[in-house]
């Protein structure tokens, strides 16, 4: 939970209720407002035009990867800070309608978010090879989808929450290809803060968003080097496409530093004299969900 004075926060969030956002939101704020919002440039927006102090969307998950319209709006679309990460261990289960339990092998769709249809992949070429996939715009989403559509022999893959929310009936746990099945969220916020999180103190993560100087060869090694001789530790870099042609990437990099430590002010100046254009997305702590 977060320790934070303010009171009656207004948070958006992937909905709608009992999404997987939606758990990591309601463990890091149980008494503020949540504001259920259908796509993830809708928690975006709501908190850049002012309508909630924050936004929790998904940023990676360990199976999949990367949830590119997060990344992709931060860069391109959206002048927003991190205020904290948030670690939650992801469960998919199958489910149906109560009115389908007996009739689940006959399953004619399958409805979840792109990210958790790919965490069961393997399950799914296995045993419903041959039953299209639907992605949907959330877990909560295709499960609500399902509870109100009792004629279909449709299924949703979620979590339990959705199951007992929407009153759906799990048929397979678990189905999820590998055990260690982890999802990283956002916690974003309009101005540079950081959410004060207990026992994170000394974890501080700083994101970084670097664009190379053109035609420069090397450019990411003289980056990586900046980082490395100041004994900055990354934890992650990753590139996306700038969207201006191929082979043009910003690349998006998480430094175990603070961003008013004197290494990283050097290397963040350093960098600029190199011709990289740096955005920092501010420095953050990360909590822990209860599994
Ligand atoms: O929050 C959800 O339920 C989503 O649909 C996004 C998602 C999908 C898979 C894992 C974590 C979050």
């Amino acid at each position: 939970m977060v320790k934070y004075e303010e009171k009656n926060q207004q948070i958006a969030y992937l909905g709608p209720e009992a999404s997987f956002t939606y758990l990591a939101t309601k463990s890091l704020f149980p008494d503020d407002s949540l504001l259920p919002c259908a796509t993830i440039p809708e928690c975006i927006e709501a908190v850049s035009d002012g309508k909630v102090n924050f936004a929790v969307v998904p940023l990676e998950n360990t199976i999949e990867g990367t949830v590119p319209m997060t990344i992709d709006y931060l860069y391109h679309e959206a002048e927003l800070f991190i205020a904290a990460d948030c670690l939650s261990k992801i469960k998919q289960h199958l489910m149906v309608h109560k009115s389908q339990k007996d009739n689940w092998q006959n399953i004619e769709e399958i409805y979840s978010h792109p990210h958790a249809l790919a965490q069961c992949h393997k399950f799914l070429h296995q045993r419903f090879g041959s039953v299209p996939l639907v992605r949907y715009s959330s877990t909560s989403a295709a499960a609500k989808l399902v509870s109100e559509t009792p004629e279909r022999c449709i299924a949703a893959i979620g979590n339990s929450s959705s199951a007992e929310k929407y009153g759906l009936e799990i048929v397979q746990k678990n189905i999820h290809d590998f055990q260690f099945n982890h999802t990283r969220f956002l916690v974003l916020s309009k101005n540079n803060m950081r959410l004060p999180i207990e026992n994170s103190e000394g974890n501080a993560k700083t994101t970084l968003m670097i664009t190379l100087p053109v035609n420069v060869s090397g450019a990411l090694h003289q980056v990586l080097s900046v980082l490395a001789w100041r004994k900055l530790d990354l934890s992650k870099i990753e590139s996306r496409p700038l969207k201006t042609g191929l082979g043009e990437y910003f690349f998006i990099m998480d430094v175990h530093a603070d961003e008013n430590d004197a290494m990283m002010k050097g290397a963040m100046e350093e960098l600029a004299a190199l011709g990289c254009n740096v955005k920092s997305l501010g420095t953050y702590y990360t909590y822990l969900t209860q599994e």
